[in-house]
């Protein structure tokens, strides 16, 4: 087809910091639970691979041990209140108008996230940027989750892009973006793990103001 560059975002520690919502979500789980309650610093350490990881983690950390039976009901618990669990959450300062003015240019613009749909709808519905996105693929929408290459190249499916740029803050993204064959911009200021350097990507940038420009530029 040709056509502009479509570019491809993860959510969480991406274009919004969550962690407050997440934390306070789980947090809540755990002590209705009988469980110890975690910081914000070391529940940032556990998104990033989707809601059940994050609730396995927890759980442990926690000291509620890893019972299958346990984590389903916590995880069913985690998922009710999660959805509903916007206040907390910020987008980080210039995301949405990076988002704007590529989606002015021209780009196609995508959502791939390990976040679930049902809290990634109601997040998006929030700051009123569903709209901006052609395509929207959750950690629950398809059998894989990110770092399986599947959910990102479905949403490069559903823009009809043939050439595509993923955004991302983790190591998961990397991972994804490499496995799919695809260009990776890495937002410095979420919740990365790993270290920056032993992190593949072909462009870093902790300032939303400076992406557009980093996707002319990959383009
Ligand atoms: O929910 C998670 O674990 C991470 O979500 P993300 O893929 O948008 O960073
Ligand atoms: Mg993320």
């Amino acid at each position: 087809m040709g056509g502009m560059i479509a570019a491809i975002f993860d959510l969480d520690g991406t274009l919004i910091d969550s962690a407050p919502d997440i934390h306070a979500a789980c947090n809540a789980v755990l002590a209705e639970a009988g469980g110890r309650t975690l910081s914000l610093a070391r529940m940032r350490d556990f998104i990033g691979d989707g809601a059940p990881a994050l609730i396995r983690r927890a759980m442990a950390e926690a000291g509620l041990g890893r019972d299958d039976a346990l984590h389903a009901r916590l995880l069913a618990a985690f998922l009710d209140r999660y959805e509903r669990a916007v206040d907390l959450t910020r987008p980080y300062a210039g995301a949405l108008a990076a988002l704007d003015r590529l989606a002015r240019a021209g780009h196609p613009l995508g959502l791939c996230t390990n976040k679930p749909i049902a809290p990634t709808r109601a997040v998006l519905a929030h700051f009123c940027i569903a709209d901006r996105f052609g395509a929207i693929v959750g950690g629950d929408s398809l059998p894989q989750r990110k770092p399986d290459p599947a959910p990102l190249r479905a949403a490069m499916r559903d823009l009809h892009a043939d050439r595509c740029i993923f955004v991302g803050d983790s190591e998961v993204d990397a991972q994804t973006a490499r496995a799919a064959g695809m260009p990776f911009a890495l937002f410095t200021r979420g919740y990365l793990h790993a270290p920056l350097a032993e992190t593949p990507h072909d462009a870093a940038f902790d300032d939303w103001t400076t992406l557009p420009g980093l996707i002319e530029a990959l383009a």
